[in-house]
């Protein structure tokens, strides 16, 4: 493909492998992206909008929309901190994936207990920004002089080894379900920060042309990601109940209450946050709802 193919095109990074990958690949058919990957090709034209996908490291999609070089990218909030892109890019939309914690590790077993042990140690990770300025603030705070200060060193990945291999004294590295940590024999003494995959684009855009195209693809991801995080449910309750039953269940906006034909009862359909529907549901059943329904939602505009 020459350069020529991508003018005027709006240019949009999606991480090219890893964790996000496949999430995005799922918003993008959600969204009614249409595209074909050729084999090993990094760009890829999009057939039914003006749009040229470009799949790059997650960990370079901040600087790239941070520089204006790509229009749009999906990427998480660590690697946009880690590259210190915050202020050139904007967060357009939180997606709800990728969703983890960078955390202060330490051997399980071992003598740290705390981040004020671990302080003056050696810490290894891959976020050598995050961790850097997380640890200065608690050198500061523990007015540890030039030659006492943590020392932080840098690794491409597998960190967890670190403390095995006798590389270091704690590590500072992602983690979701804790699987990797315990397997390590590790565990998390501290909190760097919450991350998840967020909708990003260039705090001063070099095409402003592009603008209407930028809005009418967040909007149809903001679509497909509300679809994900809301179920429909529909019941019938007595009248009576109603306001009981309303209160459980208050709809985004308010919800939808249609007469059954028989006497004395209403049907109910509102929205309701996926993470919360089983709860929902016990409560309505208390409350004396029948006819409980859930149903997923493919997608919406809400
Ligand atoms: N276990 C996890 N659960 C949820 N999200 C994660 C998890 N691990 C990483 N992420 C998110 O995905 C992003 C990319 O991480 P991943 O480990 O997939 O990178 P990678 O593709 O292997 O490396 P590179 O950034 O070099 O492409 C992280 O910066 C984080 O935002
Ligand atoms: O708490 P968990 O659910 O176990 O997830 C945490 C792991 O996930 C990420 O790595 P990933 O598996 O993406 O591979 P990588 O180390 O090659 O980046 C992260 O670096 C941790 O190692």
């Amino acid at each position: 493909m020459n350069a020529d193919a991508l003018d005027g095109r709006l240019l949009f990074a999606i991480p090219k492998k890893g964790r996000l990958h496949d999430k995005c690949l799922e918003l993008l058919a959600g969204a009614d992206v249409q595209f074909r990957r050729h084999h090993r090709l990094d760009v890829c034209l999009v057939k039914n909008h003006n749009i040229a996908l470009v799949f790059l490291p997650a960990s370079d999609i901040p600087s790239f929309v941070g520089k204006g070089n790509v229009d749009l990218g999906i990427t998480g909030q660590d690697v946009i901190l880690e590259a210190q892109m915050g202020q050139y890019v904007t967060e357009v939309l939180k997606l709800g994936f990728g969703k983890c914690a960078l955390q202060v590790q330490v051997p399980e077993a071992g003598p740290i207990k705390s981040v004020e042990d671990l302080a003056g140690k050696r810490v290894v990770t891959s976020f050598e920004v995050l961790a850097g300025q997380y640890f200065k603030e608690v050198d500061d705070r523990l007015n540890l002089q030039e030659g006492q200060q943590t020392r932080i060193e840098y690794v491409g990945g597998s960190v967890e080894a670190a403390c095995a291999l006798g590389l270091a004294d704690g590590i500072v590295d992602l983690v979701e379900s804790g699987d990797t940590m315990r397997a390590a024999g590790l565990h998390a003494i501290a909190t760097v920060l919450q991350t998840e995959a967020v909708l990003i684009k260039s705090s001063t855009t070099k095409h402003p042309a592009l603008e209407p195209l930028i809005k009418v693809i967040t909007s149809r991801i903001a679509g497909v990601v509300a679809a994900s995080r809301y179920v429909v449910c529909e019941y019938n309750i007595p009248r009576d109940k109603l306001s009981q039953a309303t209160t459980v269940t208050p709809g985004r906006r308010a919800p939808t209450i249609s007469p059954l034909e028989e006497e004395g009862w209403l049907a109910v359909s509102v929205m309701v946050e996926k993470a919360k529907i089983a709860d929902v549901m016990d409560e309505l059943v208390k409350i004396g709802a029948e006819d409980i329904m859930i149903f997923n939602l493919d997608n919406c505009r809400v």
